[in-house]
C-alpha cells in the first residue's frame, strides 16, 4: 500500500523563527524539509554571479528553471548544506543583502511559476515540513496543518542581531529593523502570492515564546490532528 505523504506548512515574516522551527520539527518527525526562501535566495545569488539584473524577469525565469542546486541534510541534524553549481553557498546566501535580492526576484510572477513545481517535488512520504511565505496559500493549499508564525518587527530584528553577532559579524540593530520592515512590506504587498496567513492557518505569535515553546505548540497540533502514525 502506498502511503500518501502529508505536509505541514510554516509561513511568516523574516526572523519569526520559521527556519529554526521547521528544521527542528522535520528532524523530530523524521520528515523532509523544504526551505523555500533558500530557493529565492539562491536565484538572487546566482543572478549576481551570472550578471543577470534582478529586474530582468525573462532571464530570471530561465535561470530559475535551470538552477543547479542540491540540499544535503545530514541524518539526525536539522541544518542543511546548500550547494549551488558545485559550490557550498550555505552561509553565503544568508546575509540581508541576498535576502533583499531574494525578496525582489520573488515579486516576479514568472519566477514564482518557474519555482512552483520544484517546491512541490520536495513532497515525499512520510511527510514534508515546508517553510516560506506562500506554503499554505499557494504551494501546498491542501496541507492538513498550517502555521503562520509571527513576532513583532522589534523582536525579529533583535533575534537577527543576536544571530549575526553570534557568528562574529558586524550588526546594527536599527539598520536591521529598517531592512526587515522593508522586506515585510515588499513581501506582503506584492501582487502574486503575497505573505499572508491561509484562511485555515493557526496564527502563532512567538514574541514572548522560546523556540521550544513554539515547537511544543506545533507538536500538540500534530498530535491533535493525528498526523503521525
Ligand atoms: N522563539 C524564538 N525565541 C528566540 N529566538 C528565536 C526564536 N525563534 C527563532 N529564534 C532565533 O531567531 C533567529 C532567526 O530565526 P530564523 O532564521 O529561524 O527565522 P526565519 O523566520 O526563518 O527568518 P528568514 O525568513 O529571514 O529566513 C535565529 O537566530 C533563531 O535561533
Ligand atoms: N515561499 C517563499 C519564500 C521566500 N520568499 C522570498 C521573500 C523573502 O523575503 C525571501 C527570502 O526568504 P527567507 O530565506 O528570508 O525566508 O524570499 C517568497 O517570496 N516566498
Amino acid at each position: 500500500m502506498r502511503v500518501r505523504p502529508t505536509v505541514i506548512t510554516i509561513d511568516g515574516p523574516s526572523g519569526s523563527g520559521k527556519g529554526t522551527v521547521a528544521g527542528l520539527l522535520a528532524t523530530k518527525l523524521g520528515w523532509k524539509l523544504l526551505d523555500s526562501g533558500a530557493l529565492y535566495r539562491l536565484l538572487a545569488f546566482a543572478a549576481r554571479n551570472h550578471g543577470v539584473d534582478l529586474t530582468n524577469e525573462e532571464a530570471l525565469k530561465v535561470l530559475a528553471a535551470h538552477l543547479d542546486v542540491q540540499f544535503i541534510t545530514a541524518p539526525s541534524h536539522n541544518a542543511q548544506q546548500i550547494i549551488l553549481e558545485g559550490e557550498d553557498v550555505t552561509d553565503a546566501i544568508r546575509n540581508e543583502q541576498v535576502g533583499a535580492g531574494a525578496s525582489q526576484v520573488a515579486a516576479l510572477p514568472a519566477v514564482r511559476e518557474a519555482l512552483l513545481q520544484r517546491q512541490r517535488a520536495f513532497l515525499e512520504a512520510p511527510g514534508l515540513v515546508a517553510d516560506g511565505r506562500d506554503m499554505g496559500t499557494v504551494v501546498f493549499p491542501e496541507a492538513p496543518l498550517k502555521i503562520f508564525l509571527t513576532a513583532t518587527a522589534q523582536e525579529r530584528a533583535r533575534r537577527r542581531y543576536l544571530q549575526l553577532k553570534g557568528k562574529g559579524h558586524d550588526a546594527n540593530l536599527s539598520s536591521l529593523l529598517d531592512e526587515i520592515s522593508e522586506r515585510d512590506e515588499r513581501d506582503s504587498k506584492r501582487a502574486v502570492a503575497p505573505l499572508k496567513p491561509a484562511p485555515d492557518a493557526i496564527q502563532l505569535d512567538s514574541t514572548e515564546l522560546s523556540v521550544e515553546q513554539v515547537l511544543e505548540h506545533i507538536m500538540s497540533e500534530v498530535a491533535r490532528r493525528d498526523l503521525v502514525g
